[in-house]
């Protein structure tokens, strides 16, 4: 795949003109998302107090939303930026974090919805659930398969008018009509925590780089999670090595080699 939205033609223009890229985010996850960003070639800035995070979204390429360790506060920072940034006509990257877990959750992600986000990504079990089907999800840890997703993720993208990514250990994107597979990756990603958080941030890296293809944005954002991935996991001995050799990755890899090593098929 060697076209104008190839992933390895979106990584070289990201890297040519760095994006900065709004990221509310968890606790977790803010450390670990900022690093995976720098070492894509994108601007992470982590910002999300009410009292500034709709002006800051009308300033950056693109804005992520991940309701991981929620309060009402950043509930109230979220709506501020997503109204912002879609006034603004910027694309919003929504991660509905175990979703199910709480009532709490449930009813942010559902005003978060009501939003429009651009792309929703979340792992098998999330997905499902947030389609209404019954998940396996414990907490923030999927337990279901992302072929069980697919349905789910077909449904929710002509619902709400998304793209619609599903990680596991073979990635599943959709916009409701196109969709597409992508393999790779290392069974070691799952074991370092907020991974997926950092995925949806560098998911918001790309759409800023392709605001209207956001299903094209997508699926460059996870071949290169799993080229590098792959490459991080060739000489890690577990989860310690394999997180800093995956940001070494990251920034090793380059637009051609992503264009070589990306295994993605149309489903
Ligand atoms: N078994 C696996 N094999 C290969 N890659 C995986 C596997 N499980 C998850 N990944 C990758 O890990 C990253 C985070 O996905 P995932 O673990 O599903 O998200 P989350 O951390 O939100 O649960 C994605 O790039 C995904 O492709
Ligand atoms: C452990 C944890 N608890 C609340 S948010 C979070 C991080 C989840 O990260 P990911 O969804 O990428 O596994
Ligand atoms: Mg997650």
């Amino acid at each position: 795949m060697q076209d104008q939205n190839s992933p390895g033609t979106l990584l070289g223009e990201l890297r040519a003109q760095p994006p900065l890229v709004h990221c509310i985010t968890n606790f977790v996850a803010m450390n670990i998302a900022a690093n995976v960003l720098l070492a894509a070639g994108a601007s992470p800035a982590m910002v999300h107090a009410e009292e500034e995070a709709g002006e800051f979204a009308a300033i950056a390429g693109a804005l992520t939303i991940n309701i991981g360790t929620l309060s009402s506060a950043w509930l109230r920072g979220m709506q501020a930026a997503a109204r912002a940034a879609g006034q603004a006509g910027k694309p919003i990257v929504l991660d509905p974090v175990a979703h199910y877990a709480t009532g709490f959750r449930r009813a942010a992600v559902d005003r978060l919805l009501e939003l429009g986000p651009t792309v929703i990504r979340g792992n098998a079990s999330e997905i499902i659930a947030l389609a209404g089907g019954a998940s396996r999800g414990q907490g923030v840890d999927s337990r279901d398969d992302v072929e069980q997703a697919e349905d789910a993720a077909r449904l929710l993208a002509r619902v709400h008018g998304a793209t619609v990514a599903v990680t596991g250990a073979v990635d599943f994107v959709t916009d409701g009509d196109r969709a597409a597979r992508i393999e790779g990756g290392s069974v070691l990603m799952p074991q370092v925590t907020a991974l997926g958080c950092s995925l949806t941030c560098l998911i918001g890296a790309f759409t800023a780089i392709r605001p209207g293809a956001p299903f094209e944005a997508a699926v460059a954002a996870l071949a290169t999670f799993a080229v590098a991935g792959e490459m991080a996991a060739s000489n890690a001995d577990g989860p310690g090595s394999f997180s800093w050799r995956f940001l070494d990755a990251l920034a090793a890899l380059d637009a051609a080699r992503l264009d070589r090593d990306a295994r993605v098929r149309a489903a």
